[in-house]
C-alpha cells in the first residue's frame, strides 16, 4: 500500500516575495526561497509533503487556495502579509475550502502600526504566531507536525 503523505500548503503573501532584502531590520535576512527550501525539507523530516506558494495578488491567492481543496491539503501556514489588514475575500476563500489554517507573522505587530494589530483571519485560526522571525515558519510547520501524529506531550 502506498504511503500518501498528508499535505501542507505554505501562504505567503504580497511582498514577501521581498523577503531578506526588505526592511531587514523587522523582517530579517533569509530570503522566502530559504525559508520554504527549508520546510520542505523539515516537512520530509515530519513525513509531511509540504507545498508553498507566494503571491503578490489576492486573486491568485484565492485561486491556489480553492485549489488546495481538490489536491486534499490537510492544512495550510498562512502569512497573509498586508492582506492580513484588509481581505475579507481571503477570509472567505479559506471558510470556503474549510481548511485549517495557522496564521504567523514574522514582526510583533503589536509592536507597530496600531492598524496592523488587526487581522481579518486570527479568529479562525488554529494558532497565530506573530513576532518569532522567520522561526515562526519552523513553529507552524512542527506544530502541525505534532498535531497530525496526536498531540502527544513529552517532556
Ligand atoms: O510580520 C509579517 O510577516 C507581516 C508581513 C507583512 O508584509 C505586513 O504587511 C504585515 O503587517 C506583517
Amino acid at each position: 500500500m502506498t504511503d500518501t503523505k498528508k499535505k501542507i500548503l505554505l501562504i505567503n503573501g504580497p511582498n514577501l516575495n521581498l523577503l531578506g532584502t526588505r526592511e531587514p531590520e523587522l523582517y530579517g535576512t533569509t530570503t522566502l526561497a530559504q525559508v520554504e527550501t527549508a520546510l520542505v525539507e523539515r516537512a520530509a523530516r515530519h513525513n509531511l509533503e509540504l507545498d508553498y506558494f507566494q503571491s503578490n495578488h489576492e486573486g491568485h491567492i484565492l485561486d491556489r487556495i480553492h485549489q488546495a481543496r481538490t489536491e486534499g491539503v490537510t492544512g495550510i501556514i498562512l502569512n497573509p502579509a498586508g492582506l492580513s489588514h484588509s481581505s475579507v475575500a481571503m477570509r472567505d476563500a479559506l471558510l470556503g475550502v474549510a481548511i485549517p489554517y495557522i496564521e504567523i507573522h514574522i514582526t510583533n505587530r503589536y509592536q507597530r502600526e496600531k492598524w496592523r494589530h488587526q487581522s481579518h483571519f486570527s479568529d479562525k485560526a488554529e494558532a497565530v504566531i506573530t513576532g518569532l522571525g522567520v522561526f515562526g515558519y519552523v513553529a507552524s510547520l512542527d506544530w502541525w507536525a505534532w498535531k497530525l501524529e496526536g498531540s502527544s506531550f513529552e517532556a
